[in-house]
C-alpha cells in the first residue's frame, strides 16, 4: 500500500482536492465529498480536511460505514510510520467490551453449566450467523420481504431448523452445525445458544421471520402427529421445503385460549373448519397451520394445509413484515380426521404444553437482543463526546449502564438455571414445576428489556430515533422490545400464571 507523511495529506484540505485520515488509512474524498451523506461542508472543516479524522468519524457513524465496497475504494493509501488501531472484528468473535457477553464466554470466568462442546458449536454457529444470516437480516428488516429460499437452504443444511425444536430423536442421523455437536449431545444450552445469537442484529422482525412460526407449530405434530402425517409434514419443513405457522390467538381470544371462536365440526372422515386467526408469525407464507379449534365437548388442535377456504393476508404491525404476520381465515375447510394433534376435546392440554418451550424460546431471544444494547451503550459511552469529554464521564450515564447491566446478568442467570433443570427434568416435571418459572422469568426479562430500551434511548438521545446511523441498533429495540412482552403470552398473564403455579404448591399446613 502506498505510504504519505502527515504533512503530505494535509496538502490536500480543499473542495476537489479533499484528503482525510482514519485510522492510519488515507482516504480520497475529492470526488465522494459531494456525495457524502453528512453533507460537503464538515468534510471541508479545519480539524477534518487533510487530517486525522478518526475521533470525530467515530463520533459519527459506525464502523461498518467503512467496510462498504463503495467505501473501502476511496482508500489510497496509508500514514507512513502508523498501524491500523481499531481492528474490525471477523465473524466469530467473542466482544471484549465488558458485559457485552453471557459471562461463560468471558475469558477467565468459569460456568457450571457450559462445556467444551457448547464453546466449539457456538463459536461456529456465531461465525455461521454473522456471515450468512447478519446480511439477510439486515436486508429483509429493512425491505419487509420474508427471508430467501436461499438462505433457509442454508439454515436447513446446518440442520438449525431441525435444533430450534429442541434436543429429541428428530435430530438423529443429522449433521449438526457442520457437526460440531453430535445429535446425542445436543441440550438445551446448546438450543440456547442459537436463540441468542440469531438476536444479534437489531432486526426484532427478522427474528420472528427467521420461521419462528414453525419453533411454535411444529412441537405439536412432533409429539402428537399420527406416523404418516409426521412422515409428511415434518421432513417437508425441517428441510425448508415447506412452511408452517401456529394459528392459536384469535381477534376474540389470546390469552384466554379457552374463548377461541373457531369451530371444528365432524363430518364423516373430515373436520369443517370455520373461523379466524389474528397475529399469526409467518402465517402470509406458510403452508400448515397448527389450528386450536373448538368442537363439541372441548378444544381440539388440527394440523390444517393451506387448501381450499384457507386464505391469509398481511397485518402492518410496528416491525418490519418480514415476519409474515397474518389474519387467517377459514371457510369450510375440510380438514382429514387423520390430521388431528392429541386426543379431540383435549386440545388445551397440546396447546398448554407448547407454551413452555415457546416462553423459553422468547426469553432467550430477549436476552441476546438485551445483551446488544448493553454492548452498544458501553461502546457509545465510550466513543462519543461530550462537553469535551467522553459520555462516560457523566455519572447519570453511568448510573444507567449500571442498571442496564445488572438487569442483564440477572435474567442471564436465571435462564441459565431454568435451562439447566429442562437438560434434566421429563417433559412432565418440566410442565408441573417449570411453568410457573418461565412465565416469572419470561415476564422479568422483557419488562427488564424495556427499561433497557428506555435507558438506552436515554443515553444514544436524537440517534436513537433514526433507523440508520449510529443509533439503529437502539431504536429497532426500542420499537420491538414490546413484542417479546406480548407474543408467547402478555407480562400481566405471566406474573399471575407464575403466582398461581406457586400457589398451588403451598404445603397445606405451612404457617407462619
Ligand atoms: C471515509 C470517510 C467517510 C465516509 C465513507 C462517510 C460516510 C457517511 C455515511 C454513509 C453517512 C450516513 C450515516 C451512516 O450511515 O452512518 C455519513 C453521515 C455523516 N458524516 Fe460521514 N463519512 C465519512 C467521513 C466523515 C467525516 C470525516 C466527517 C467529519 C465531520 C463526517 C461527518 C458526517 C456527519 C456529520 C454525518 C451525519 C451524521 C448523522 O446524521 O448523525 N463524515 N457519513
Amino acid at each position: 500500500m502506498k505510504e504519505f507523511t502527515l504533512d503530505q495529506v494535509n496538502e490536500h484540505n480543499k473542495e476537489n482536492d479533499l484528503w482525510i485520515v482514519i485510522d492510519s488509512k488515507v482516504y480520497d474524498l475529492s470526488r465522494f465529498a459531494a456525495l457524502h451523506p453528512g453533507g460537503i461542508s464538515v468534510l471541508l472543516a479545519k480539524g477534518v480536511a487533510g487530517k486525522d479524522a478518526t475521533n470525530i468519524f467515530y463520533g459519527l457513524h459506525r464502523q461498518e460505514v467503512l467496510l462498504r465496497p463503495q467505501y473501502t475504494r476511496l482508500v489510497i493509501g496509508k500514514v507512513k510510520g502508523e498501524e491500523e488501531t481499531i481492528k474490525i472484528p471477523p465473524p466469530g468473535t467473542i466482544s471484549k467490551v465488558p458485559y457485552a457477553e453471557a459471562t461463560w464466554l468471558v475469558d477467565s470466568f468459569h460456568s457450571p453449566y457450559f462445556k467444551e462442546s457448547h464453546r466449539t458449536f457456538h463459536k461456529a454457529t456465531r461465525t455461521f450467523f454473522e456471515e450468512v444470516i447478519r446480511p439477510e437480516a439486515l436486508r429483509c428488516e429493512e425491505n419487509g420481504k420474508r427471508i430467501s429460499q436461499e438462505v433457509v437452504d442454508k439454515l436447513s443444511e446446518m440442520q438449525v431448523i431441525a435444533m430450534r425444536m429442541g434436543p429429541g430423536k428428530h435430530l438423529q442421523g443429522r449433521k449438526l452445525m457442520g457437526g460440531t455437536v453430535k445429535p446425542e449431545e445436543f441440550d438445551y444450552f446448546h438450543e440456547y445458544i442459537i436463540n441468542s445469537e440469531m438476536s444479534r442484529f437489531g432486526t426484532r422482525g427478522f427474528m420472528d421471520g427467521i420461521l419462528n412460526g414453525a419453533v411454535i407449530s411444529l412441537p405439536p405434530v412432533l409429539k402428537y402427529a399420527s406416523p404418516e402425517l409426521y412422515n409428511k409434514v415434518v421432513p417437508e419443513v425441517l428441510s425448508g421445503k415447506k412452511f408452517i405457522s401456529l394459528a392459536i390467538t384469535e381477534a376474540f381470544a389470546g390469552s384466554d385460549v379457552s374463548g377461541l371462536q373457531t369451530t371444528a365440526v365432524r363430518e364423516g372422515d373430515y373436520w369443517i373448519v370455520n373461523g379466524t386467526k389474528k397475529w399469526i408469525t409467518n402465517g402470509t407464507f406458510s403452508d400448515y397451520f397448527t389450528v386450536g379449534c373448538q368442537t363439541d365437548r372441548g378444544l381440539t388442535v388440527l394440523l390444517i394445509e393451506r387448501t381450499e377456504g384457507v386464505n391469509t393476508k398481511a397485518i402492518k404491525t410496528a416491525y418490519s413484515s418480514t415476519a409474515g404476520t397474518a389474519y387467517v381465515t377459514f371457510d369450510n375447510v375440510r380438514v382429514p380426521v387423520g390430521n388431528t394433534l392429541g386426543k379431540v376435546n383435549k386440545g388445551l392440554s397440546v396447546i398448554l404444553s407448547n407454551f413452555n418451550h415457546e416462553r423459553w424460546v422468547i426469553i432467550c431471544m430477549a436476552l441476546g437482543a438485551q445483551r446488544v444494547v448493553v454492548e452498544e451503550c458501553m461502546k457509545w459511552a465510550t466513543q462519543r463526546v461530550v462537553f469535551g469529554k467522553p459520555l462516560s464521564s457523566q455519572a447519570v450515564i453511568r448510573s444507567k449502564l449500571a442498571k442496564m447491566i445488572s438487569r442483564v446478568e440477572a435474567c442471564q442467570n436465571w435462564l441459565d438455571l431454568i435451562t439447566h433443570q429442562m437438560n434434566n427434568m421429563t417433559h412432565e416435571q418440566v410442565s408441573d414445576k417449570l411453568a410457573g418459572q418461565i412465565a416469572l422469568c419470561k415476564q422479568f426479562v422483557t419488562k427488564c428489556a424495556r427499561e433497557t430500551a428506555e435507558d438506552a434511548t436515554q443515553v444514544f438521545g436524537g440517534r436513537a430515533l433514526t433507523t440508520s446511523g449510529m443509533g439503529k441498533v437502539i431504536e429497532n429495540y426500542h420499537r420491538t422490545s414490546g413484542y417479546d412482552s406480548i407474543l408467547g403470552g402478555a407480562e400481566d398473564i405471566m406474573r399471575d400464571l407464575g403466582v398461581r403455579q406457586a400457589m398451588k404448591k403451598m404445603p397445606k399446613d405451612a404457617r407462619l
